[in-house]
């Protein structure tokens, strides 16, 4: 899929990963709309943009993802200002140990909901032109720690939603590609979510090990997350693809046994 004129819906879009992907994606002249909860954080990401890439290539849209009619609004919004939608990232996130059911919500439920309405704009299935989603997991679906028992839940939850979605797009014949993306760790803000018990609750006692974790496995920044997603974007071949993105392997692939049965 080449990128010209492109219409791209990031959630999370307004820092962090999600930021880092939407500037790739409007060097690459496509359009991006920027779903975010964070409406000061969004506003000057959107400000930020419009200086780099020129007014009329982004839009920010406050929304919660965990708003069921919002997410769908926001979708709406997007076609109604850009005039179709082509790919959807699926990225917001949050670590939060003590509001477990919210980690739920926000990093699994949403991005379920937000790969179907993606599928509603997108999908043959519906007469449309066909797209490619990309949902984000993390190394946390490999490599559990007890840190973040849910968190680490809701990702291995990402990869085998994203796989099953995947195959029944191509049998379905429904024009979309959906790929899953697993990170390590990555400097944004979430990542000081660790040290605080606000998010951790009880958990918060082993962030002494985390913190080695991090030193010993290293620290990528968003520009090589965005590098790895454009890759799930344009290469055509992929679908149901599991990308990991680490220190010490770079961008690589997650492979399955065949199936059995
Ligand atoms: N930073 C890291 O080390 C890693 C991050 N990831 C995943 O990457 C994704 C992005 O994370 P980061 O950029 O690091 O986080 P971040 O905290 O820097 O940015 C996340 C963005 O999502 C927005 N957001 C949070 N809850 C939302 C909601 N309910 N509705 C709409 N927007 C919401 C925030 O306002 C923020 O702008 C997440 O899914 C995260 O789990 C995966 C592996 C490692
Ligand atoms: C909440 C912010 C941190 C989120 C980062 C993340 O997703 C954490 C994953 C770690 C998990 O909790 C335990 C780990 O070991 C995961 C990180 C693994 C990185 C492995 C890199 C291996 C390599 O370089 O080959």
């Amino acid at each position: 899929m080449a990128l010209h004129g492109k219409v791209a819906l990031v959630t999370g879009g307004a820092q962090g990963i999600g930021r880092a992907v939407a500037e790739a994606l409007l060097r690459n002249e496509s359009k991006v709309a920027l779903v975010d909860l964070n409406t000061e954080v969004g506003e000057d990401c959107k400000k930020a943009l419009d200086e780099e890439f020129g007014e009329g290539n982004c839009i920010f849209i406050q929304c919660d993802v965990a708003d069921r009619g919002k997410l769908k609004d926001a979708f709406d919004a997007t076609v109604a200002k850009f005039g179709k939608l082509d790919i959807v990232i699926n990225n917001a996130g949050i670590n939060n140990e003590k509001n477990w059911e919210k980690t739920i919500e926000v990093n699994l439920t949403s991005l379920i909901k937000g790969t179907y309405l993606g599928l509603d704009h997108m999908s043959k299935e519906y007469g449309k032109d066909g797209g490619v989603i990309i949902n984000v997991s993390s190394m946390a679906a490999f490599l559990h720690s007890p840190h973040q028992p849910v968190y680490t839940a809701t990702k291995h939850g990402v990869i085998g939603f994203t796989r099953a979605m995947a195959d029944a797009a191509d049998i379905g014949d429904y024009g979309v590609r959906i790929n899953v993306l697993c990170p390590a760790f990555v400097d944004t803000p979430l990542l000081q979510s660790i040290e605080q018990e606000d998010n951790m609750g009880k958990f918060v006692k082993y962030k002494n090990s985390f913190k080695e974790k991090i030193d010993k496995y290293g620290v990528l920044p968003p520009s090589k997350i965005a590098e790895g997603m454009l890759r799930l974007i344009t290469d055509s071949s992929l679908n149901g693809a599991v990308m990991k993105i680490t220190c010490s392997k770079g961008i690589h692939f997650h492979t399955y046994e065949p199936l059995s049965a």
